[in-house]
C-alpha cells in the first residue's frame, strides 16, 4: 500500500481541518475534514496531484498537473484523517471533491472506496463532485455503486460555461443534462448541482432565466455557493442580494435551492482554494 506522509495539519477558526500530504514521489496533495458535531464529519479527498482541467475560478488550475493518484493514496487520505480525528463512525461522509476531477480517475477511486467500506465502514456515505464528464456519469449510474452525485454547473448557457469550465466544449450542457437525467432515472436519486455565483459572470438576470429554463422539472437540488477568493485570479463574489434574488425566483419556479458558504477560508480550505499559496 502506497502511504502518504503528513506534512502539515492546519485548523481553521470554524471547525475545518486541512491536511497537506507528501506522496512517495515527493508531490503535494491536500485533503480536509469539516467537523459538524461529535457524530458527523465530512472527509474531503483529492483524486489527483494537480488538475489538468483548467477551470477559470479554481486555485488548482494555477498548479502544474502531475498525475492521477493510486487507489491506496486516495484511501490513505481517509484512513489517516479518520485515525487522527474521529473516535466514531456514526454518520461520517466521504466526498471526492478536493484536487482533481474524480471521474477522470474512476477505477482507482472505486477501488479506494471499496477498500474503505470493507475495512472501516461498510455503510459509508460517499459522493463525487464532477465538472461533468458525461460518459462517466452514465457509467457511474450503470455500476450502481451507492455513490451520490454532485455537479459543478456554474453556468446555464454554453458560452459562459465554455469560458469558465473548458471541458464543457467536449461535453456541452445538452449532453451533461441528459447524462444527469439518466443518472437520476437509473439510481432513483437526485443530483445536487453547485452554482458558484461570480460577480458579472453568471449573476445577471439572463443567467437566472437560463438557469430556470435548464432546471425546471428536473430531479435536482441546486446549491448557490459563494465564490471564494483565489490569488492571481481576477474574479469576485457576487453580492448577497443577487443570491437572495436567485434563490427566491428559482424557488418560485419549483426548483429546490439552498445556499452555501464554504468553511475554512482562513486556512485556504474553501471550495476551489486548495493549493492556493499558503
Ligand atoms: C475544487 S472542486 C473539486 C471537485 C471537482 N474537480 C469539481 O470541480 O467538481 C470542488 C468545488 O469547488 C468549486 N470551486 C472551484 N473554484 C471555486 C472558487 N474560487 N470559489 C468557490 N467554489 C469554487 C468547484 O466548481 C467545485 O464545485
Ligand atoms: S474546479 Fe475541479 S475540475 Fe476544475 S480545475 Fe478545479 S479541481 Fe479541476
Amino acid at each position: 500500500m502506497n502511504r502518504l506522509k503528513l506534512k502539515k495539519q492546519l485548523n481553521s477558526s470554524d471547525q475545518c481541518v486541512k491536511f497537506i500530504w507528501e506522496t512517495s514521489d515527493s508531490h503535494q496533495i491536500e485533503s480536509l475534514v469539516v467537523i459538524w458535531d461529535d457524530f458527523m464529519s465530512h472527509f474531503c479527498s483529492s483524486t489527483h496531484v494537480g488538475c489538468n482541467l483548467n477551470c477559470k475560478m479554481c486555485a488548482t488550475s494555477n498548479y502544474p498537473y502531475v498525475r492521477p493518484l493510486q487507489w491506496s493514496e486516495i484511501a490513505d487520505q481517509y484512513i489517516q484523517m479518520f485515525d487522527l480525528l474521529t473516535p466514531t463512525t456514526l454518520d461520517n461522509q466521504w466526498h471526492f471533491d478536493s484536487i482533481g476531477e474524480p471521474l477522470n480517475n474512476y477505477e482507482e477511486l472505486v477501488k479506494a472506496m471499496n477498500f474503505v467500506r470493507d475495512t472501516i465502514d461498510e455503510d459509508l456515505y460517499c459522493s463525487i463532485s464532477t465538472v461533468g464528464v458525461a460518459p462517466k456519469i452514465r457509467q457511474l449510474a450503470d455500476n450502481k455503486l451507492h455513490i451520490k452525485l454532485q455537479v459543478s454547473l456554474h453556468a446555464a448557457d454554453n458560452e459562459t460555461r465554455n469560458a469558465l469550465i473548458p471541458i464543457n466544449r467536449i461535453y456541452p450542457l445538452e449532453e451533461l443534462m441528459s447524462s444527469l437525467d439518466y443518472f437520476s432515472e437509473v439510481t432513483g436519486t437526485w443530483v445536487r448541482l453547485n452554482y458558484t455565483m461570480i460577480k458579472g459572470v453568471n449573476d445577471e438576470r439572463t443567467d437566472l432565466e437560463n438557469l430556470i429554463n435548464l432546471l425546471r422539472d428536473r430531479d435536482i437540488i441546486l446549491t448557490l455557493a459563494s465564490y471564494n477568493p483565489i490569488p492571481n485570479i481576477n474574479l469576485s463574489k457576487s453580492p448577497i442580494e443577487k443570491r437572495d434574488l436567485f434563490k427566491e425566483e428559482l424557488e418560485n419556479n419549483g426548483i429546490i435551492t439552498v445556499v452555501f458558504d464554504s468553511l475554512g477560508l482562513n486556512i485556504e480550505a474553501g471550495c476551489g482554494q486548495l493549493l492556493s499559496p499558503y
